[in-house]
């Protein structure tokens, strides 16, 4: 049996793994390692042949020992541990969830209802590092599949609205606890008139007593059009994702321009995204619906009415689930091949932790 070393295996995405790989039983097919930047030598997760004791995830020669590598440390862990894995040798799968090695020609973004096929290709041609896709992307992907199968795409505006838990265990922690100072604060004045409370609250979210160690600034009763880091084109590094890793899973010949602005909001797991399709010729929405609808096993065609959408189309419906609504889809009064929509998915699902899952199947069985 092939042995596989974890890392990360407790963040957000991390632990998500975990549970999608027990619930498939993955574990019986593999030796498993769990290795940890801050508790090493303490007890692993038990799994069907795993390795008791955590072991350091800085000790390249305990690393070099895996035939595969999952991490979902980070980019920062990446950085420093893959170079220096290859710079001594060691020649074994690297499946990562960080974007740091996304674009880099000898790796490929992996999303399995998408480029299962071309995946495979690269196994067999002994392809080594596999990456998964920013989360909103993959989730944009597998929502719009269809369309993109067709070639039916001249451009993509998307319109984020991202949950806490996509920037870590940390900050999904802070938002609750920013919400807790909140509520607090309300319970002590319960009886206040609403201007009174809004101007409180106010005053509350903007003071240095608010906890914002992580974040930097209240998410709480607010809303962070920032994501990531400034690129020298005024997007932020999570706007500029978009197209070239859409396009590079595509494997576009021609590239499919997406853009859009990122917003981060209190949602505390599912990313939600406002869309405006730009089709290359006008098409009647009962087309454009079914080829979005049977694209993959994992799209979802929502009505587009009231009720339907908001039963259907939320965060707190559709969080923990796997499959990747789609609704509000309507032609635009801008012109005439112009759609609307409004997609989400569980962003460390499909937006993370399962095309890993995937991937590292994919590879023990090839
Ligand atoms: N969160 C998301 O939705 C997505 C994340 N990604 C990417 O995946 C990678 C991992 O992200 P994510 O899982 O969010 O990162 P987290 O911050 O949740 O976890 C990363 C590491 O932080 C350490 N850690 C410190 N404090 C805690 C705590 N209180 N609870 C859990 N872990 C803690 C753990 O390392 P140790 O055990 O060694 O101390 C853990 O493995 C990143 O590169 C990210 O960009 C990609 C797509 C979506
Ligand atoms: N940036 C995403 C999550 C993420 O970690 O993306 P990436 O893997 O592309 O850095 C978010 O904050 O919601």
């Amino acid at each position: 049996m092939k042995k596989v070393g974890f890392i990360g295996w407790r963040g957000m995405v991390g632990s998500v793994l975990m549970e999608r790989m027990k619930e498939e039983n993955d574990f019986s097919h593999m030796e498993s390692y769990f290795f940890s930047t801050s508790q090493t030598g303490e007890a692993a997760p038990k799994m069907p042949n795993s390795h008791d004791k955590l072991l350091s995830a800085m000790d390249s020669k305990e690393l070099s020992k895996m035939d595969i590598l999952v991490s979902c440390q980070g980019g920062d862990y990446t950085t420093e541990m893959f170079p220096l894995l290859r710079k001594e040798g060691w020649n074994g799968i690297w499946i990562d969830a960080a974007s740091t090695l996304r674009m880099k020609d000898d790796s490929v973004i992996v999303l399995d209802p998408v480029n299962r096929n071309n995946i495979q290709e690269a196994i067999n041609k002994g392809t080594k590092n596999f990456v998964g896709g920013n989360c909103t992307v993959s989730l944009l992907l597998i929502a719009l599949h269809g369309l993109f199968k067709e070639n039916m795409v001249e451009w993509v505006s998307s319109m984020t609205y991202q949950a806490a838990s996509g920037a870590g265990a940390k900050n999904m922690i802070e938002l609750l606890d920013q919400m807790k100072s909140v509520g607090t604060a309300f319970s002590a004045n319960p009886a206040a008139d609403a201007l009174t409370l809004e101007k409180q609250m106010t005053s509350l979210m903007t003071s240095s007593q608010f906890p914002t160690q992580n974040f930097g600034h209240p998410l709480a009763l607010n809303v962070l059009p920032w994501i990531d880091s400034e690129m020298p084109s005024g997007q932020s590094k999570e706007e500029w994702k978009a197209q070239v890793e859409a396009n590079k899973i595509l494997q576009s010949q021609t590239i499919i321009p997406i853009d859009g602005t990122c917003v981060r909001v209190g949602a505390l797991r599912c990313h939600s995204q406002g869309l405006t399709i730009k089709l290359k010729k006008s098409a009647h929405l009962s087309t454009v619906e079914e080829i979005i609808a049977s694209a993959n096993d994992w799209v979802r065609l929502v009505p587009n009415n009231k009720p339907d959408t908001l039963k259907a189309l939320t965060p707190a419906a559709v969080s923990g689930k796997m499959h990747v609504p789609i609704g509000r889809i309507r032609p635009m009064t801008i012109g005439d091949s112009y759609f609307n929509a409004f997609t989400l998915g569980d962003q460390l699902l499909w937006g993370a932790a399962e095309p890993l899952r995937c991937v590292l199947r994919q590879v023990l069985q090839s």
